[in-house]
Formats: structure tokens, C-alpha cells, sequence
């Protein structure tokens, strides 16, 4: 076959550019734009498409569970799901603490175990689980309350429509980050239900207390707004929002802590922690997340100067049997009390030192979101949490801690010691 067939019509394209040179650079533009838009699919534009709420894919575990950059091997392991958990926690602690300054019964009605619910619980957990369902679709959920209060109570629920249609983050970008406003009331109360998940040992579920410590919420004390992912049973990202605790991590904690507190200026603040990354503090804000805090158990040097955190509720906890352990530890200040999870969070600070949850039924079974984010928050910040048989609180068995019994949180280097009391005092040794 003669060459000069096949060159043919290479040779009549370089005729062509050289003819008209603008082709060259029309097509070198064309290629440079190709590049910009490919590396910008990675970075910028899912961003942009989360900000306006449904350009990018949503979440499927196997693709962003875990996303490790590669630059200067700075790990992001859950970062966006912390980062939702903590707006989320801020924008139901908005809702929460309307409800918390308003007077009166706060709408607050009996649960079948008699404990109580408030408007606030209901709302909260409609708007936490709405940017679960927006940013992780496929995740399970166990949360504490469910709707059904709601669909025969027509005036309790435009109630808590309203709080939930009026609350928002007033930073755009972030609100648009948990994936904008609930639809209408039906959806409002299909997200509270879709809290029902049973838990387990197997890929992720999220665990919701709207309100930890409601009767603390009721009487004006201390209450959490809480938040745990859990993979495979373990807890890997936990937040706390306390909107009644001080900003200031070294503020000591105080004899009146659990009763008529204010959530005025200076008081406020987010915990959190992820799996292997520490756990940090920052103020509880209304938009953008604030900048954070590492935060860190403060070593105990002398037992005897201790302080040592417990429920408001002697139906929660055995406040005289921690009473002996204290003793028995040479512990002279009186317990601090004080409801919720607030007092995982006020230990890992350094606040406090150690939290006491002594069983006073048999029949009791904790409830994972009592406890879930508060475990990894201690942990990660230097501490030990057990049960009261020194076992790990198992959050793998279902919606709850069926296999423990009370929790002992302490600083890692005295949690033996601590253990040691409590189980003389309790008879288990
Ligand atoms: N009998 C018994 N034993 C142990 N724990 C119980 C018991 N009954 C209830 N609860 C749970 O306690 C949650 C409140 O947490 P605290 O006990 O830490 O705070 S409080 O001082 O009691 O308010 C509280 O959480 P909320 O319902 O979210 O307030 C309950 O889930
Ligand atoms: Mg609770």
C-alpha cells in the first residue's frame, strides 16, 4: 500500500492548523478547561452542591465513610460527619433553648415509663434527624422519642411544627449543610420515627437523645443535646451540646450547677470527639461552626482533692453508696449534681474528675443515647469508661446497654483505683 495513502489525512490536519492558527488555540483552551474542571470535581464542587442542597451524591457508606487526603497525610476519617453532627446538635440546641426560656410546663407530657417529654425533645429530634436523613440516607438511627404522642395531639404538634419551621441556622452555607427545612408536618413526624432503628453490632447507626436530662431541662438545670455515630457497635464520633455549661473550659464546677442555670452569655458549649482525634470544645454558636478547643482529663495528683460528678435524680443513681466509695476513696468535697450527659463533658474538660452512675434497680437497662457520645468524649480526652464490672459499655447489643451495669469514668491512670472502690462498696469483689 503506497504511504503516502495512509498519511493523507494527518498531513491535511497539520495543513489545517497551520492554515488557521486560532484552531491551536481554541483547542489548547478546550484542554485547559478540561483539566480545571476535572481536579475541581473533586474539591470545590461538591461543596457548592451541598450548599445548594442536591448537586452532590448523597452518602453511600462504601464511598465516604472514610476518606483519608493525601496531602501531607492529613486524616479527615469522619470529618464530614462530624461536622454535620456538630450543626446539627447546634442548630436542635437553638430550638431547645427557646423552649427552655419559655415559662410554664414547656408542653412537657408523660412517657408510658412516666418519664417526662417536652416540646423541645419532639422538635429537636425532628430537625437532628432531618440533616441525618439529607447527608447520610442509608444510616439506621435509634432515637429516644417517637411521634406517636403527636398524631393524636393536633394542638402539641403545631406547636412543635412552629419550632421547627422557625429554626435555622443563620449561616446560610451551614444550614444548607444539613440540607435546608423540614417539608411540612407529616414529614416532621415521619423524621421522628425514623428514630426506631434496634440497634446491633453491624454497619452505622446514629444514636439521639434530643434532650438528655429532661427533668434537668424542666427544672431549670443542666441538659444535652446528644449525638453519636456508631460503626459495627463502636462509638466513632460523639457530640454534646450543653447550652447551660460555661464556655470557659477551666471554669470550676460549681455547688449550684444543676439548678437554675441560664443559658446567657458565656454559657454554651459543644463537645466532641472522634475515634483516635481527641476531643475537643467550642462555644455552642447559632450559625458556622466556632473554632475549637482540644480538651483533656486533668490529672488527679491527690485522690483526696477530687471532685466527683453524679445524677440530680437518686432514682438514677445511688448518690449514698457513691457517698461510701467517696469515702473510701478519701474524697472530702461533696458530689456535684447535675443532669444529663453534661457530666461526661464536664470531666473530660478537667472540670470535674470523676462520674459515678451506681444502679439502683436490677431490672434497669441504660439506654445507648444516655451514654454514646459521652463514652468517647472521656475517652478520648484521657480517660477510662466502664461499667461498674469493669467491662466497656457495650453499644453493639441493641438500643440498650443490656450487658452493663452503671458507669465508672475516670482519668485512665486512677480508673483501677476508682473501680477497686466501687465494687468493694457494691459487693462484687
Ligand atoms: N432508673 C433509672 N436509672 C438510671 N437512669 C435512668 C433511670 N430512669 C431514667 N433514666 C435515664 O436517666 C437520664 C437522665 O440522665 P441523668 O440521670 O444523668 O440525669 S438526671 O440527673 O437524672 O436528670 C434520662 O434521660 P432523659 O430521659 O433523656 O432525661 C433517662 O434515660
Ligand atoms: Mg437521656
Amino acid at each position: 500500500m503506497p504511504v503516502g495513502k495512509s498519511e493523507g489525512p494527518l498531513r491535511s490536519r497539520a495543513n489545517l492548523f497551520r492554515t488557521h492558527p486560532s484552531l491551536t488555540i481554541i483547542l489548547s483552551l478546550l484542554i485547559l478547561i478540561l483539566a480545571i474542571f476535572t481536579s475541581a470535581s473533586t474539591s470545590v464542587i461538591p461543596r457548592l452542591g451541598l450548599l445548594f442542597g442536591h448537586l452532590t451524591p448523597r452518602h453511600t457508606p462504601a464511598t465516604t465513610t472514610r476518606h483519608v487526603t493525601t496531602a501531607a497525610t492529613m486524616t479527615t476519617i469522619y470529618a464530614a460527619e462530624l461536622e454535620v453532627a456538630q450543626l446539627a446538635v447546634q442548630r436542635a440546641a437553638q430550638l431547645t433553648k427557646r423552649v427552655f426560656r419559655e415559662k410554664g410546663t414547656k408542653g412537657a407530657v408523660a412517657k408510658d415509663d412516666a418519664s417526662p417529654v417536652t416540646v423541645g425533645d419532639f422538635g429537636a429530634q425532628a430537625l437532628i434527624i432531618a440533616a441525618l436523613r439529607a447527608r447520610f440516607p442509608h444510616d439506621a438511627i435509634v432515637a429516644e422519642e417517637e411521634a406517636a404522642p403527636l398524631r393524636t395531639d393536633a394542638a402539641l404538634r403545631e406547636r412543635i411544627w412552629r419550632l421547627v419551621r422557625e429554626t435555622r441556622l443563620d449561616d446560610v452555607a451551614a444550614e444548607g449543610l444539613l440540607g435546608g427545612a423540614v417539608a411540612d408536618v407529616e414529614d416532621m413526624l415521619a423524621l421522628i420515627d425514623r428514630g426506631k432503628s434496634e440497634g446491633g453490632r453491624r454497619g452505622r447507626v446514629w444514636t439521639i437523645d434530643p434532650i438528655d436530662g429532661t427533668k434537668g431541662f424542666l427544672r431549670g438545670g443542666q441538659y444535652a443535646v446528644a449525638l453519636a455515630l456508631l460503626e459495627n457497635g463502636d462509638v466513632k464520633v460523639g457530640v454534646l451540646g450543653c447550652p447551660n455549661l460555661p464556655v470557659d473550659d477551666a471554669a470550676p464546677l460549681t455547688a449550684d450547677i444543676g439548678a437554675n442555670q441560664t443559658d446567657e452569655e458565656g454559657r454554651g458549649v459543644i463537645f466532641s470527639a472522634v475515634i483516635g482525634q481527641g476531643a475537643w470544645s467550642r462555644p455552642l454558636g447559632t450559625g458556622a461552626l466556632a473554632e475549637g478547643k482540644r480538651i483533656s482529663m486533668k490529672p488527679i495528683t491527690e485522690m483526696s482533692s477530687a471532685s466527683f460528678c453524679e445524677s440530680v435524680e437518686a432514682g438514677h443513681s445511688n448518690q449514698s453508696e457513691a457517698a461510701q466509695i467517696a469515702q473510701k476513696l478519701g474524697i472530702t468535697k461533696p458530689s456535684v449534681r447535675m443532669d444529663s450527659q453534661a457530666k461526661y463533658g464536664s470531666i473530660a474538660r478537667g472540670a470535674g474528675d470523676i462520674y459515678l452512675r451506681l444502679p439502683t434497680s436490677k431490672t434497669y437497662q441504660e439506654k445507648i443515647w444516655d451514654h454514646a457520645a459521652g463514652d468517647l468524649i472521656v475517652r478520648e480526652a484521657g480517660g477510662q469508661v466502664t461499667d461498674t464490672k469493669g467491662q466497656r459499655l457495650d453499644f453493639g447489643v441493641g438500643r440498650t446497654l443490656a450487658t452493663n451495669s452503671g458507669v465508672v469514668a475516670a482519668p485512665a491512670a486512677v480508673h483501677g483505683q476508682v473501680l477497686e472502690a466501687v465494687q468493694e462498696v457494691l459487693g462484687l469483689k
